[in-house]
């Protein structure tokens, strides 16, 4: 249940989000802004016309339309405001620090240079009154060589992001398909996440852990149907970052009332709580808290693990991640 006081504790207390499409943030009004500055004829008449679209029935349905409004994305201005845009929202929700998905193949597809992406939503990102940084995400549905051409293409943009990670549709398209492709980033040194346990089974999660060598898992809801996985997974302190009001929307879950957060939660595991894709699943990360602490038996005690798994979760320096830590204690102490 959640009262004010629980709502507030959720508002307030500093926290990181760890999974966030930037392309899922591009709210239905600013993609009819840009399609009227870019000329781009759109299959919906009004914002409201795209938003009752907005009903999905597994994770296809949603990346269809996904991928439909990210074509209004064509110039660097473009990139840059859809980031600020997203930021700024991040930082009302008392987002610290964020880590921030993008899919280039969706842009350089469509003939939208590389550079144009990524400095775009790179400088929104220095810009920002928050800690930001940026993981390139391959589209598992391409070919493997498709993703090692866009690893090659970015490599003049190396220290600009951090990681890759691995999404789109996932069941077809196991993580081992981008062996090669997640090796080669290793010895870039740069991290490595990937999607698995959304839709797709057990086995996904851990060829992700041991083929690709990720250190983190987006999404994993689906570790609990292997108790040798979710063991390994709390042994090895392996976060997960689940998005709960994506899991409602894709049908994951039927309702909010049987997600299984507070049971991975209980089993020790290292979960931190997300948006994935707020302009399309009803809110951002606020909103996935306050559903979440709604319909499940969650209180202040799990808040605080949660805001403290973000920060131990991050990508960020020891010393940085120490001062989080640290911030978050001090404010639960006088919360
Ligand atoms: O939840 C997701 N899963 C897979 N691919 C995605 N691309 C944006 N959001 C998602
Ligand atoms: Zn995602």
């Amino acid at each position: 249940m959640l009262d004010d006081r629980l709502r507030t504790l959720l508002q307030n207390m500093p926290k990181a989000e760890l999974h966030i499409h930037i392309e899922g943030s591009l709210e239905p009004e600013l993609i009819f802004a840009l399609a009227q500055r870019n000329n781009v004829q759109l299959a919906y008449a009004s914002v409201e016309a795209l938003r009752d679209a907005y009903a999905f029935s597994d994770l296809q349905s949603f990346l269809d339309i996904y991928y439909a409004g990210a074509s209004v994305l064509l110039t660097e201005q473009d990139f840059y405001d859809m980031t600020a845009a997203y930021l700024a929202r991040a930082h009302a929700d008392n987002v610290r620090h964020t880590e921030i998905f993008f899919d280039p193949q969706t842009h350089t597809a469509r003939g939208v240079p590389f550079e144009t992406v990524i400095n775009g939503i790179w400088r929104a990102c220095q810009d920002a009154p928050l800690s930001a940084e940026l993981i390139m995400c391959f589209l598992r549905h391409l070919s493997e060589d498709d993703a090692i051409a866009t690893l090659d293409e970015s490599l003049p943009y190396r220290d600009k992001f951090i990681g890759v990670g691995l999404d789109s549709s996932e069941v077809g398209h196991p993580p081992e398909k981008f062996a090669r492709v997640f090796e080669r980033a290793r010895n870039l040194g740069l991290r490595l996440v990937a999607h698995a346990g959304e839709e797709g089974p057990p086995a996904y999660i851990e060829s992700a852990l041991d083929v690709l060598k990720v250190e983190r898992i987006d999404h994993g809801v689906r570790s609990l149907e292997s108790p040798a996985l979710v063991e390994r997974l709390v042994r090895e302190q392996m976060a997960l970052t689940v998005c709960p009001l994506s899991n409602i929307k894709l049908r994951v879950f039927d309702v909010m009332g049987s997600h299984n957060l507070r049971t991975l939660l209980g089993a020790g595991l290292a979960v931190t709580v997300n948006s994935d894709d707020p302009a399309y699943f009803g809110g951002y990360v606020n909103e996935n808290y306050f559903a979440a602490f709604d319909a499940l038996p969650l209180d202040a005690t799990h808040a605080r693990q949660l805001a403290r798994n973000s920060f131990q979760a991050a990508f960020i320096d020891p010393e940085r991640k120490r001062a989080f830590l640290a911030e978050v204690d001090d404010f639960f102490a006088t919360a």
